[in-house]
């Protein structure tokens, strides 16, 4: 790992506390933090999350999207899983996004405190699924107007695709950490993602962090399939 400028973050996409250990000790040694979501802590709940991500670094991917004062009571109950990162939707507005940064401060020791990190536009989505729900012009337009609006508000990081990260640095420099899913090794098959890019190509745009699931978990061989985006990562 060391000499890697692009790290790898594992997404434990599951229901079930042994299985989601049993990926994170299979990609330990490649992996440089786990993710666990919306799937695995509606089904075990918020003890399970920090269990299962043992000593790893913990990117706590709930994607807050509500009220201020929801959001920002929500992030009030999280101070014991200690988590590296977390999100939140950057649609949910200005006030939102400061409401989240103001609780990541009161709710967080300072030299504790997970990085905020605001969803841009969900790699799942194109140009067409993002007219569907009202929003004119391309994706790349709305990811850069929404990291700046989250920028501006407090958030330390952007989540985004490959293809967004030059004109997120363009716009907004090197100051956003950028947290990268919609990653794909050649060959493997897309699924629900729409804009995608293969570890190797996210390297060379600048992704900070690339976050894969299916190829890993999915794999025949979760351990080798982790090793080989790890190598792909430090080539
Ligand atoms: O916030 C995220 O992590 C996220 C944002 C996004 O735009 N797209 C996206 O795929 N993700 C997450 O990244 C992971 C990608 O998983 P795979 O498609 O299986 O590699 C999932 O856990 C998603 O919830």
């Amino acid at each position: 790992m060391p000499g890697r400028s692009t790290r790898l973050i594992v997404a434990l996409d599951t229901k079930d506390t042994a299985q989601a250990v049993r990926w994170r000790e299979q990609a330990a040694g490649h992996a440089d933090a786990v993710k666990l979501g919306l799937e695995f802590t509606y089904a075990r709940g918020l003890d399970a999350v920090r269990a299962a991500a043992g000593d790893s670094p913990l990117f706590l991917d709930l994607k807050l999207h509500d009220i201020p004062n929801t959001v920002a009571s929500a992030i009030g109950s999280l101070a014991a899983l200690r988590p590296a990162m977390l999100t939140i939707h950057a649609s949910g507005g200005r006030a939102m996004i400061a409401a989240a940064r103001r609780a990541v401060d009161e709710t967080f020791p300072s030299g504790s405190r997970p990085l905020l990190l605001a969803v841009t536009v969900l790699t799942s989505m194109d140009t067409q699924g993002l007219h569907e729900v009202g929003v004119p012009g391309s994706v790349e337009e709305q990811v850069v107007r929404l990291g700046r609006l989250a920028m501006e508000s407090g958030a330390d990081g952007l989540v985004c695709s490959s293809h967004e990260i030059t004109p997120l640095r363009r716009a907004l420099g090197d100051g956003p950490v950028l947290v990268v899913p919609g990653i794909r090794p050649a060959g493997s098959a897309l699924g629900d993602q729409k804009r995608v890019m293969t570890p190797a190509q996210a390297r060379a745009a600048g992704a900070d962090w690339i976050v894969v699931g299916r190829p890993i978990t999915r794999a025949p061989d979760p351990a080798a399939a982790a090793a080989a985006i790890a190598a792909e990562l430090s080539a």
